[in-house]
C-alpha cells in the first residue's frame, strides 16, 4: 500500500515542481503537467509532461553515470500512487548555490552578452558568432540562483570561486562539462541537439558532491531538431515551439499583451504530449509506454 501525497510535508513549489520531505534523510521530487511559456505558466497542464521528464532524468542518471542524489527506483514504494511515474525518492543534500550551465551552442542570454561584450560569463569567444553558433569545446556559464520569478545572474567562475572556493568551483566547472558533452553526445547521434544545459549540485551527509535535480530534461535544457540546425537561424524549441507559436500567430495573444496567454487547443496539447514523448524515445532508445504510474 503506497502513502498518500499528504502524508508528506511540502517545502519547495516551483513553477513546474514541488519538493516534499518524506523524513530527515529523504526527499521526494514531484514534476508536474504544468509548462511555462514566455515567463508565464500556461493554463492548460501538458498530459504525461512531467511522467516523460522524470522519465529522462532518470535514464540520464543511468547513462552517465554520475554519483547522483537518487535512492530509489522509479516505482519506489515510497512514492504515492496520484504521483507516480512523474516523482522520484533522493537523497536530502546541503545544496551549492551555484546554477551550473553549460553552453554548447551560442543563444539566449549567453548570446546577449556575447553581443554586448565578446564574452559569455567572464568567457571570450571568437569573433563572429551568430545565434546558434557552435561553441567547442562547450563553456561553463554559471549564475546565481534567483529569487522566485526572477531570472538568474549569469556569473564567472571567479565569481563563483569566491563564493564557494576554487576546489569546488572547478570540481563544478569540470562536472557540468563532462556530464553536458557526454548528454549531448547521446543526443546527437539520435539526431537531437542540446544546445545547453543548467545542473544542480548538492553535498551528502557524508561530504560527497553528488549530482542533484532534474538533469537533461527540457525544462532544464535547450534541445533543437538537428534537421533543421543552421547557425544564423533562431532555432525552434525541440519540445515547446508548437505552444509558441500556437500562442504567437494563431491565438491572438502576443509577448507585449499584458494578459496571461489564452488556454491551448487540444491539438496543440496533443501535439505537444507527442513531442515530448518522441524526445524521450529518441534519446533513450526506451519506450514511454514502459514508464510507470499514467493512466490506469
Ligand atoms: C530548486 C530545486 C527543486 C527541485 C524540484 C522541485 C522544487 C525545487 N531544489 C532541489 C533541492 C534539494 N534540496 C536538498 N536535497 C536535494 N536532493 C534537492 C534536490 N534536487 C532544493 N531545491
Amino acid at each position: 500500500m503506497r502513502p498518500e501525497l499528504s502524508e508528506y510535508t511540502p517545502i519547495y513549489s516551483g513553477k513546474v515542481r514541488e519538493l516534499y520531505e518524506i523524513d530527515d534523510e529523504h526527499l521526494l521530487l514531484v514534476a508536474s503537467d504544468r509548462i511555462s511559456a514566455y515567463d508565464y505558466i500556461l493554463d492548460t497542464p501538458i498530459p504525461d509532461k512531467g511522467r516523460v521528464l522524470t522519465a529522462m532524468s532518470v535514464f540520464f542518471f543511468d547513462a552517465l553515470g554520475v554519483p547522483n542524489h537518487l535512492a530509489g527506483p522509479a516505482d519506489d514504494p515510497r512514492i504515492p500512487e496520484s504521483v507516480l511515474g512523474r516523482a522520484l525518492v533522493t537523497r536530502r543534500l546541503e545544496m551549492v548555490p551555484v546554477e551550473c550551465v553549460a553552453r554548447g551552442y551560442l543563444t539566449g542570454s549567453g548570446l546577449k552578452e556575447y553581443r554586448a561584450g565578446g564574452e559569455v560569463c567572464g568567457v571570450p569567444l571568437p569573433d563572429g558568432l551568430v545565434d546558434g553558433s557552435r561553441i567547442d569545446p562547450p563553456i561553463f556559464t554559471p549564475a546565481t540562483k534567483a529569487a522566485v520569478g526572477d531570472h538568474d545572474e549569469n556569473v564567472s567562475f571567479e565569481r563563483v570561486a569566491e563564493d564557494v572556493g576554487i576546489e569546488l568551483a572547478t570540481r563544478l566547472r569540470d562536472l557540468t562539462l563532462d556530464v553536458y558533452t557526454r548528454g549531448a553526445d547521446i543526443a546527437r547521434e539520435r539526431g537531437i541537439i542540446l544546445a545547453d544545459t543548467k545542473f544542480e549540485f548538492g553535498h551528502s551527509s557524508d561530504g560527497d558532491l553528488l549530482l542533484a535535480d532534474e538533469v537533461l530534461t527540457p525544462d532544464s535544457s535547450r534541445y533543437w531538431d538537428g534537421a533543421l540546425y543552421e547557425p544564423g537561424k533562431t532555432l525552434p524549441s525541440f519540445d515547446k515551439q508548437i505552444v509558441r507559436d500556437w500562442l504567437t500567430k494563431e491565438s491572438g495573444w502576443s509577448t507585449s499583451s499584458d494578459t496571461p496567454p489564452p488556454a491551448l487547443p487540444a491539438e496543440v496539447v496533443e501535439r505537444t504530449r507527442a513531442r515530448y514523448i518522441e524526445a524521450y524515445e529518441r534519446i533513450s532508445g526506451l519506450r514511454f509506454a514502459d514508464w510507470p504510474g499514467g493512466a490506469a
